[in-house]
């Protein structure tokens, strides 16, 4: 199957909005929301026939994801002088993003701080962690379970959780900290999706995102987001790959790693 995007046919039209107006030839321009399936395909193949590597990725969607962040919370929209963030890093490569985007943050004038409960037993993801705590980002120990506590501590949280492999019922710890940040009133910011939501189908019951950092494409489930802030990051896919699954992104401005989407 070259494009399973085809197989979805007419509902796909559903999922796309618009977001660059219209294209050259009068042909409207609209960005695809794509479904678990396809961004685990688009995945595998900027990995097995593209030959990226994953650290090369995850270095470009941490750096979109804290160059986001900057944009709609600058460190001199914030009181104090140096802005807090928690940062919460799930088990896979979307707390991998976690760890990237909080070193960006720190070289960008942010405070950030970690929290990251498992951590997979790969060099990839110890070096990253290094990396941090020799740039003196802190690790917590224990996630900070009242909701008041990480008001009063943090002026944004980074929720690095789960990405387009989340499945089925949270885990342990992850339900306990979920169950935390629904109930937290300073900003989120999602990497990629928001975390306990279906991939596809969202969760009207989980966090509400102030932010969402869509990384290669918007996933089905960015349609239910209402957070103020959603952003187009990881500007690393080929047009063949585009064109392939019928992405149809929207163009990044000049240089830029992130655009904003409507
Ligand atoms: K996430």
């Amino acid at each position: 199957q070259t494009c399973m995007r085809t197989a979805i046919g007419e509902s796909a039209q559903c999922r796309k909005y618009r977001a660059g107006g219209a294209m050259e030839g009068g042909q409207s321009s609209s960005v695809s929301f794509v479904s678990q399936a396809e961004a685990q395909a688009v995945d595998e193949e900027l990995f097995n026939e593209y030959r990226f590597s994953v650290d090369q990725l995850m270095e470009l969607a941490g750096l979109s994801c804290a160059t986001a962040i900057a944009k709609a919370y600058p460190v001199s929209s914030f009181t104090s002088n140096l802005p807090s963030v928690l940062v919460v890093c799930g088990p896979g490569n979307n707390g991998g993003d976690g760890l990237v985007c909080a070193r960006h943050l720190k070289l960008f004038g942010y405070e950030p701080a970690i929290f990251y409960p498992k951590r997979p037993n790969k060099p990839l993801f110890e070096n990253l962690t290094t990396q941090c705590q020799k740039m003196d980002i802190p690790f917590l120990t224990e996630f900070p379970n009242e909701a008041e506590v990480i008001d009063g501590a943090y002026q944004l949280v980074v929720d690095a959780i789960f990405g387009f492999s989340f499945q089925g019922a949270v885990r342990e710890p992850f339900g306990t900290i979920l169950s935390t940040l629904k109930r937290i009133t300073i900003p989120i910011a999602s990497v990629d999706i928001p975390s306990g939501w279906d991939v596809e189908k969202g969760n009207p019951d989980g966090i509400q995102p102030d932010m969402l950092i869509s990384l290669t494409a918007p996933k089905q489930s960015a349609i239910h987001f209402l957070g103020r802030y959603h952003y187009l990051g990881g500007r690393f896919v080929p047009k063949a790959l585009e064109k392939k699954y019928n992405l149809n992104l929207p163009p990044y401005p000049d240089t830029e790693c992130v655009r904003k989407l409507p």
